[in-house]
């Protein structure tokens, strides 16, 4: 399929589609799209960044008639940024058809949402805690419901989500259209997803030879833990992006190491589950119009996030899992453009890395840390581009050419220019950091074939949050050095390892005793929005308190 008018769509629907500026259809779009209308259950795999969210968005919006005056589409996303942006989308789809929309996620106020529900919405998009918050308020009936998509699948169909997805799909009649979405679809979750859909298509636009996308070019640098701040001011020196997301492990890793970009003078900010939406929103905002360029967030930010101008995206920390490896780089190198991953890895977690090579099937290449003088040189380039560009506007140089003639007689030239760079740069490469050190990943050392069946088993909540005393030692700067003692004990993924095939062969669904989740999960199951990405005891308030969504990190 090669235009959008071979669907046979109506001219309304088309005339959005040119609106958004999509001439042909992208290779999910093209196969997925025909399924969709025909009214089959259907899982689409395909890529970051390849147009997932109109594959399911042009064919809901055509379902629907404007006259229709009750919610009979209902999306879900694992994260409230995703359910916003995914509500976006098919507004600007269903816009020139009349169809009305509305995003329910948690943060929001809820008297908002209310009144939003009085125009009627045929189309839910929504993060599954605080649709069920509405389910429960009788604020939304989901009785009427024809379709329902899930995005993200496998992060929706997680432990962490799944007796949520599970209480909400049971509201839903049995006779529905089921769509699950997901750049990665590891085979134990197919067969659970399963449980929800009829007969599913399996329409995937994976190459065999690669999960990732080919237009982000991949690296890593192995660096000691205590090295990788001055490391990323060094590889953001030297190639600054235009926009760039780095991903922290942790809540608290992202807040430090925002903290710590600001200060060394970088534009930069942090998002994560412990901010109030407000603050995300308004984070998500400076991100977007650029006035600020480096976005610092915990995996919140991985799955979905469709930002133009993201050039690079760097793990501060090593993922988890393939899979958030996969969605995480995902973040750049999208519609057709390209994009660089680069990856921190400590000596300890190389075996971790040959992992996620092995699973994505694509072998990222080694890079040397940045030395200073690259660094240096990297900065200057930007300065020097800088005062071109000013240079060739006349008019706002005209008021300085006075005082500029004056120092040119008592000064030399280059010296007078060096020096007006070095000011320029705003180097702070002095003002010295916190930045608490974080333990290595450890491998898994999974197989394909599955050690024991399915995922997780176990799930008694071992571990949490690996006990740590004494903290952080100042970090960079000057007083380097003092990395506070840490005890042993406690591994911060607490235990629970995922066993079984990946990609498995071999692993049974493995759901009995609590198993299938994700390993800094452990423990807990339930997420809360932004909460703790591994075990800690606050997933028992997030258990109780049900007003809010689930998301971890
Ligand atoms: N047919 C098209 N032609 C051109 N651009 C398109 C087309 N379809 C989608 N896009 C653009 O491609 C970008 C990525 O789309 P989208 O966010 O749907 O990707 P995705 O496959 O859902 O990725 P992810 O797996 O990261 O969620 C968006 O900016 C979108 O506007
Ligand atoms: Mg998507």
């Amino acid at each position: 399929m090669s235009t959008f008018s071979e669907f046979g769509l109506e001219p309304d629907v088309l005339q959005a589609i040119t609106d958004l500026g999509y001439e042909e259809p992208t290779p999910i779009q093209a196969h997925a799209i025909p399924v969709a209308l025909s009214g089959r259950d259907m899982i689409g795999q395909a890529q970051t960044g390849t147009g997932k969210t109109a594959a399911f968005g042009i064919p809901l919006v055509s379902k629907i008639a404007p006259s229709e005056d009750r919610i009979v589409t209902l999306i879900m996303t694992p994260t409230r940024e995703l359910a916003i942006q995914v509500a976006e989308e098919i507004e600007k789809l269903g816009r020139t058809k009349g169809i009305r929309s509305l995003p329910i996620y948690g943060g929001q106020d809820i008297g908002r949402q209310i009144r939003g529900l009085k125009r009627r919405p045929q189309i839910i998009i929504g993060t599954p805690g605080r649709l069920l918050d509405h389910i429960n308020r009788k604020t939304i009936r989901l009785d009427d419901v024809q379709t329902v998509v899930l995005d993200e699948a496998d992060e929706m169909l997680d432990m962490g989500f799944m007796e949520d997805i599970t209480s909400i799909l049971s509201l839903v009649p049995e006779e529905r259209q089921t769509l699950l979405f997901s750049a990665t679809m590891p085979t134990n979750i197919q067969k659970l997803a399963q449980q929800f859909l009829k007969n599913p298509e399996h329409i995937s636009m994976i190459p065999k030879t690669q999960t990732t996308n080919k237009n982000i070019q991949q690296f890593y640098i192995e660096v000691q833990e205590r090295m990788k701040f001055d490391g990323l001011c060094r590889l953001l020196d030297m190639e600054p992006p235009e926009l760039a997301i780095i991903f922290g492990r942790t809540k608290r890793r992202v807040a430090e190491l925002s903290e710590a970009l600001m200060k060394r003078g970088y534009a930069a900010d942090g998002l994560h589950g412990d901010l109030s939406q407000n603050q995300r929103d308004a984070v998500m905002r400076k991100f977007r119009d650029g006035s600020i360029d480096v976005l610092v967030a915990t995996d919140v930010a991985a799955r979905g996030l469709d930002i133009s101008g993201v050039t690079h995206v760097i793990n501060f920390d090593l993922p988890q899992d393939p899979e958030s490896y996969v969605h995480r780089i995902g973040r750049t190198g999208r519609a057709g453009k390209e994009g660089t991953s680069w990856t921190f890895v400590t000596p300890r977690e190389t075996d971790h890395l040959h992992f996620i090579e092995k699973i994505t099937r694509h072998r990222i290449s080694k890079k040397a840390l940045p030395t200073l003088s690259e660094a240096m040189e990297g900065k200057q380039r930007v300065i020097a581009e800088r005062i071109i560009e000013a240079v060739g506007n006349e008019e706002d140089t005209n008021a300085y050419k006075w005082v500029a003639a004056q120092l040119l007689e008592q000064y030399d030239s280059v010296q007078l220019l060096a020096a007006a760079m070095k000011l320029l740069t705003g180097d702070k490469k002095d003002v010295s950091v916190e930045l608490t050190p974080e333990d290595p990943i450890r491998s898994k050392k999974r197989g394909f074939g599955g050690r024991s069946g399915g995922y997780g088993g176990g799930g008694q909540g071992r571990g949490g949050y690996g006990r740590r005393e004494g903290g952080g030692g100042s970090y960079g700067g000057q007083g380097r050095g003092g990395y506070g003692q840490r005890r042993e004990g406690g591994s911060y993924n607490g235990g629970g390892e995922r066993r079984g095939g990946y990609n498995g062969n071999g692993g049974s669904q493995g759901g009995q005793g609590g198993g299938y989740r994700k390993p800094y999960r452990e423990g807990g199951g339930r997420r809360e929005d932004g909460g703790g990405f591994r075990g800690d005891s606050r997933r028992e308030e997030s258990r109780s308190s049900r007003n809010e969504d689930y998301v971890n990190i």
